[in-house]
């Protein structure tokens, strides 16, 4: 296994979409090259303006600064909807506790009545929790969130044109309620006794993830089979990347990358602010019909067989959740667990 500090991952320049017809061809054959061959890119020129990232990581800050007993009042144990806080070790990927504390939240909507009837992600949708002791971190976090789907709907438009797809094509996916997810996430430095999985690899499960990092490295990208790269911090920069929504939708011909993070030195720290696009839960995703050069190439989603992809966007979305959260999922969704077990087998 080797790793790489080269500035390996493309720069994307979002503004040129808004440019000449000349840089407009040069941004959707880059954007079709990055997504196509690493599935990872920074994206500068984003128009999220500094001063938002800037209030973003510092309530950030503030918030994991709180003493353990006010992060517990925002407790994720007490959101059946999987929004709030979780310890670091708490959350696992493939079975095994990630070094990282963290906050979700969604898109802040009300929570729909809950009836035997109902699939079991008619719980995921609800509101927030917020702590009382932050009180701006409310309409900072909202502000943000409504910037970013803002950037990433222009964005997931711009892939359907890179696809040679009608640029609406995708919009059906998402409708009135695209699937807004905001993680704040600390990493504390390596403890002897944790090993050095800030988070472990994976796949991200919506159409598209956009990081904001501090100067902290500790991002990395499996370019290629146990290549891993370092996305090293590019300040002002989104680190882009695509999911497994994607690569359904293209039968392939997108990739959705495994990435990780490894814990930073003993003593030091990483923030990370990750915005995810996912579909609205009631969507069921089609492959599109691609013109046949790109079809050529689109040979079908990777898939794990240990974590099947579904295409229906609510189980999909809730079996990734009970996977990290068994508490959450015990509490909650008792019901699930006993009557579609293979969702989290
Ligand atoms: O911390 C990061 O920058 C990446 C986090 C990540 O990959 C995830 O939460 O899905
Ligand atoms: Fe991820």
């Amino acid at each position: 296994m080797s790793t790489t500090s080269n500035p390996a991952l493309p720069i994307l320049d979002l503004s040129q979409l808004d440019g000449s017809a000349t840089d407009r061809v040069a941004f959707l054959s880059q954007l079709r090259h990055a997504a196509r061959e690493i599935g990872f890119f920074y994206l500068i020129n984003h128009g999220v303006s500094p001063d938002l990232q800037q209030a973003v990581q510092d309530e950030a800050r503030r918030f994991f600064a709180l003493p353990d007993a006010e992060k517990q009042k925002v407790a994720m144990i007490h959101s059946p909807h999987f929004r709030g806080y979780n310890r670091a070790a708490s959350e696992l990927t493939r079975g095994k506790p990630d070094w990282r504390e963290q906050f979700d939240l969604g898109a802040e909507r009300p929570a729909l009545p809950v009836g035997q009837n109902e699939p079991g992600w008619h719980r995921l949708q609800g509101p927030n929790l917020w702590p009382e002791s932050l009180p701006e971190l409310k309409p900072t976090l909202l502000q943000f969130q409504r910037e970013m789907t803002a950037v990433a709907l222009k964005l997931l438009r711009t892939f359907a044109e890179a696809l040679a797809l009608p640029e609406d094509s995708f919009d059906p996916l998402y409708g009135s309620k695209p699937n807004e997810h905001i993680k704040l996430i600390r990493y504390p430095g390596q403890q002897s006794t944790v090993g050095d999985q800030g988070v472990g690899a994976h796949k991200d499960s919506g159409f598209l993830s956009f990081l904001l990092q501090d100067q902290q490295k500790g991002l990395q990208v499996e370019v290629t089979p146990d290549n891993w790269v370092d996305a090293v911090p590019l300040p002002g920069s989104f680190v882009v990347n695509i999911g497994e929504l994607l690569e359904l939708a293209t039968n392939g011909y997108l990739r959705a990358t495994v990435h990780r993070v490894v814990s930073p030195p003993p003593n030091e720290e990483r923030l990370s602010i990750a915005f995810f696009l996912g579909a609205q839960l009631d969507a069921v995703v089609p492959v599109y019909a691609l013109p046949p050069e790109l079809a050529r190439e689109a040979h079908g989603p990777e898939s794990d067989p240990r974590n099947p992809l579904l295409r229906d966007v609510g189980w999909n979305y809730l079996k990734g959740r009970l996977r990290s959260h068994p508490d959450v999922a015990e509490r909650y969704y008792p019901d699930v667990l006993r009557n579609s077990a293979e969702l989290i087998a």
